[in-house]
């Protein structure tokens, strides 16, 4: 496959170490000092474009890849407010897009069992919710993508209304975001009460699930149209629910 890799910061460097072991062929880089190279982009030697590069670079970066055909997928977090454009502009190209919040096959199996536990802790009220990630100093968002896909999937199987770094109420799962070095991404659930608590944790010990998980979902991308995300890769490969 021929890969263009737009952000090549600590995740594009783990994508290209990978994806070279695996016999692909890294076509392009593009980062924050030649950003607008990718306006004159030939994409006529691109299978797929990876992006993982800032909050504030995502959206224009994908909005290229969507308006000139590039298959992309895309692992950047904090720009998920614009989604929704990119994914009716994707269906009106006929172009194809996916997005995951975290590419580790790991942690989706935690995102299974964190609706499988919301659902059974759905009725035991004397219990309170709660989320913690850890990452590393350099991250520029807050709360992390995967804590708000936890957060989702809580609310989706409870009468949790929202999740807040701030506010605090019945309806609402309170995030907390701690930064400190090395941390490449801890999440944990928490449900307390007076008497006990109970509480599930993934700890990412390197970067290497998510680059794993976003080469293969590169490979597996090769012959999809349209709107994608983990949940079809996942069905694909037999493990969800
Ligand atoms: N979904 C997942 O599984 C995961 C998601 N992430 C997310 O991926 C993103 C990147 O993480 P990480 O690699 O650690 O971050 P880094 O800060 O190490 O890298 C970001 C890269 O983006 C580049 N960049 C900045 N502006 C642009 C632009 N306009 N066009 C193209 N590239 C640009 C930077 O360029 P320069 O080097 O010149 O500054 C840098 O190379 C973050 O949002 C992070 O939260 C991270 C891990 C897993
Ligand atoms: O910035 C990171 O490093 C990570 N970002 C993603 C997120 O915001 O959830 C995924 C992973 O936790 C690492």
């Amino acid at each position: 496959m021929d890969i263009l890799l737009i952000g090549y910061g600590k995740m594009g460097k783990e994508i290209e170490a990978l994806a070279v072991e695996r016999n692909h062929t890294i076509v392009g880089k593009i980062s924050k000092t030649n950003a607008s190279d990718l306006s004159n982009y030939n994409s006529t030697n691109t299978d797929v474009a990876i992006e993982f590069s800032e909050p504030d670079s995502a959206f224009k970066n994908l909005q290229y890849c969507v308006n000139n055909n590039i298959p992309v997928l895309s692992g950047t977090t904090g720009w998920l407010d614009k989604k929704k454009e990119i994914e009716t502009l994707t269906k009106e190209k006929g172009s194809t897009f996916f997005y995951a919040s975290n590419y580790s096959i790991g942690v989706n199996l935690f995102f299974q069992l964190n609706k499988q536990l919301a659902e059974l802790m759905s009725t035991q009220k004397q219990y309170k919710a709660s989320i913690k990630e850890i990452h590393h100093t350099q991250k520029k968002d807050a709360p992390s993508g995967t804590a708000i896909t936890l957060a989702e999937g809580i609310i989706e199987k409870s009468d949790y209304k929202n999740w807040s770094l701030e506010e605090k109420s019945n309806e609402i799962i309170p995030i907390e975001a701690v930064r400190e070095d090395p941390a490449p991404g801890t999440h944990t659930i928490k449900y307390a009460s007076e008497i006990d608590d109970i509480e599930i944790t993934h700890t990412a010990h390197s970067r290497k699930g998510f680059a794993m998980g976003a080469v293969l979902v590169a490979e597996w991308l090769q012959d999809k149209k349209g709107v994608l995300s983990m949940a079809d890769f996942l069905k694909d490969l037999k493990i969800n629910n």
